[in-house]
């Protein structure tokens, strides 16, 4: 306990293990008298942080057997794992909100309180013996508090032996029903340990140095009151002096701790059931997002619909260009228009959701919930998948509305072009929100990597006519390989008709050279997309494995 900036949460993350990595610590850290690290510790260890982040598409139940499959030995069967599930919304007074959505800001779910309590009840599902919490009551109502803490007192007691959790929690001012539930205390004052022992005691050591509890004041209220000069001064009841702080240390008895409590207490388990394999992660994690993404499908089908209108607008604009002379100056801005279109909705999507859920994701994994490569792989093959009838759906509309060659072949080359494109969308805004980690440099930087993709795809200016200094823009814009693909797809065998002009041209293909397209044939563009796609989410996974703050 402490006032605000005394260093509680500083101190619950060095015992955690999760400090960042700029901090520096000295000093010696032992559980139950042996020294431990982050790895054992999270084995036995669960954190529950200031500010809960969930998944708030899903409702409690599923949060917590998503958590307790990608947490309990793969030893546990489904029942098991239900029976723990089931227990653990029990201890944690869930069992009537477990259909409930966990919600977002703009759609409401569980109150706050429960939002804490499942949070506490994710770390419970493996029986942690220790329980970090920090600053647990933080945003409730004093009733919602009393109730959260009584039930971490029972969970601290254990209505068994096995059951019993060490808590460990930080608390900035408690009412004092709450205070009275603590077992032992340490107060803290910038960054200093001003008191440490029983709960009960620090009153005595305050009467002894000359601060006696006033009647009807909150302890926990007095305790900060002596040590925390007032901004303005002056203090209502008492006047804060310099000197209280010591003559506190001075006055408390020596702290007595058994480093060896391990003779009496359980000690560290060394062998612990290892969870579910990487492939079993990954399925399971494919799992959870499908739901998700199921959860939000009316921006899938605002997507639908955004793509369907946009085909047939392009279409009406474009209808039936046909193979006259005229057909000639249309084609190319309609093939062009197609390739800038794709993706833009999913790089969008992407760039709004990805880096709030890999905010959430870092915190899973600091508790070993799963490895990086599984959730990047699930979330890749997710987004593959719901992004997928976009383009096609576009493709189809679009290619007989337009009347581009009216042959399966091209026709279908067409539609791996639109689906390679809107992949290299979202795949370089992938990229981006893995670099840039917050939404606002994301959406600052993704427009500027779009609006590049576009100049030099081809269109404004002929591949072969770009500067040489900006040869290395035009070799990263994914829209030039969409672009000259579909063009080399349309106008190869493209039979056109003269409409009785003179000097005519009827052989699509003669249009290849004057405009820059000969230099890279379709299969190249097929290869480089691919590329393309490939590199951009090597690159956002090392993002997401190695940029952790
Ligand atoms: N032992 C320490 N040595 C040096 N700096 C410290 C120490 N403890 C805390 N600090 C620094 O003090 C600042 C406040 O710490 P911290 O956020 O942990 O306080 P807090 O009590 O949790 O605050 P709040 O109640 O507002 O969340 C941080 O910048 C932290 O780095």
């Amino acid at each position: 306990m402490g006032p605000s900036g005394s260093g509680k949460s500083t101190l619950l993350n060095t015992l955690a293990c999760r400090l960042d990595v700029n901090t520096k610590v000295t000093g010696e850290m032992r559980l139950n008298g042996t020294p431990y690290d982050n790895a054992e510790l999270k084995r036995i260890a669960g954190y529950v942080m200031q500010d809960d982040m969930l998944n708030g598409q899903l409702t409690v139940e599923e949060t917590l057997h998503y958590t307790a499959e990608l947490r309990l030995p793969r030893a546990f069967n489904a029942k098991q794992r239900n029976e723990r599930v089931n227990d653990v919304m029990k201890d944690m007074g869930l069992t009537h909100v477990k259909g409930v959505i966990v919600g977002t800001p703009l759609k409401k779910g569980i109150s706050g309180g429960e939002r804490k309590r499942l949070c506490v009840g994710m770390q419970l599902l493996s029986r942690p013996q220790l329980l970090f919490l920090d600053e647990p009551t933080s945003g409730l109502d004093s009733v919602t508090a009393l109730d959260l803490l009584k039930t971490f007192h029972v969970l601290a007691h254990g209505k068994s032996q096995e059951k019993a959790v060490t808590i460990v929690c930080s608390i900035h001012q408690p009412q004092s029903k709450i205070f009275g539930l603590f077992d032992s205390l340490i107060l803290l004052k910038n960054g200093n340990i001003l008191y440490q022992g029983p709960r009960k005691q620090a009153m005595e050591v305050y009467k002894h140095a000359g601060y006696a509890c006033p009647m009807y004041t909150n302890p926990a209220d007095h305790l900060l009151d002596v040590v925390t000069p007032s901004k303005g001064g002056v203090s209502d009841e008492l006047e804060y002096k310099e000197d209280s702080d010591l003559k506190i240390v001075q006055g408390q008895p020596p702290i007595n701790i058994d480093l060896n409590l391990g003779v009496t207490k359980r000690l560290l388990q060394n062998k612990v059931a290892p969870g579910p394999s990487w492939p079993r992660q990954v399925g399971i994690l494919l799992r959870r997002t499908f739901q998700e993404q199921y959860r939000k499908k009316k921006i899938l089908l605002a997507s639908l619909l955004q793509t369907v209108i946009m085909a047939v607008l392009v279409g009406t604009v474009f209808l039936q260009i046909g193979t006259g002379q005229k057909s000639i100056i249309r084609r190319q801005p309609v093939l062009f228009f197609c390739a800038v279109n794709q993706g833009i909705f999913g790089a969008l999507t992407v760039i709004n959701t990805f880096p709030v859920e890999r905010a959430l994701t870092l915190r899973e994994r600091a508790s070993g919930t799963y490895l990086a490569s599984a959730y990047f792989v699930s979330k890749i093959i997710v987004e593959t998948l719901v992004q997928l009838p976009v383009p096609i759906l576009f493709s189809i509309s679009v290619y007989f509305l337009i009347g581009l060659q009216p042959l399966p072949g091209n026709f279908f080359l067409f539609l791996l072009f639109m689906v390679l494109c809107s992949m290299a969308a979202t795949s370089l805004a992938l990229m981006i929100s893995a670099l840039c980690k917050t939404t606002d440099l994301s959406v600052a930087v993704l427009p500027m990597a779009l609006e590049v993709s576009r100049l030099f795809g081809g269109f404004f200016l002929s591949p072969a006519n770009s500067p040489k200094y900006f040869s290395w823009l035009d070799a990263l814009s994914y829209v030039k390989y969409t672009y000259i693909g579909i063009s080399l797809n349309e106008l190869t065998g493209l039979q056109l008709s003269c409409d009785n002009v003179t000097n005519c041209e009827t052989d699509g293909q003669a249009f290849i050279k004057p405009y820059g397209f000969d230099y890279i044939p379709i299969g190249g563009c097929v290869g480089a997309l691919l590329a393309y796609i490939i590199v951009c989410r090597i690159i956002a996974f090392l993002g997401v494995r190695f940029l952790k703050h």
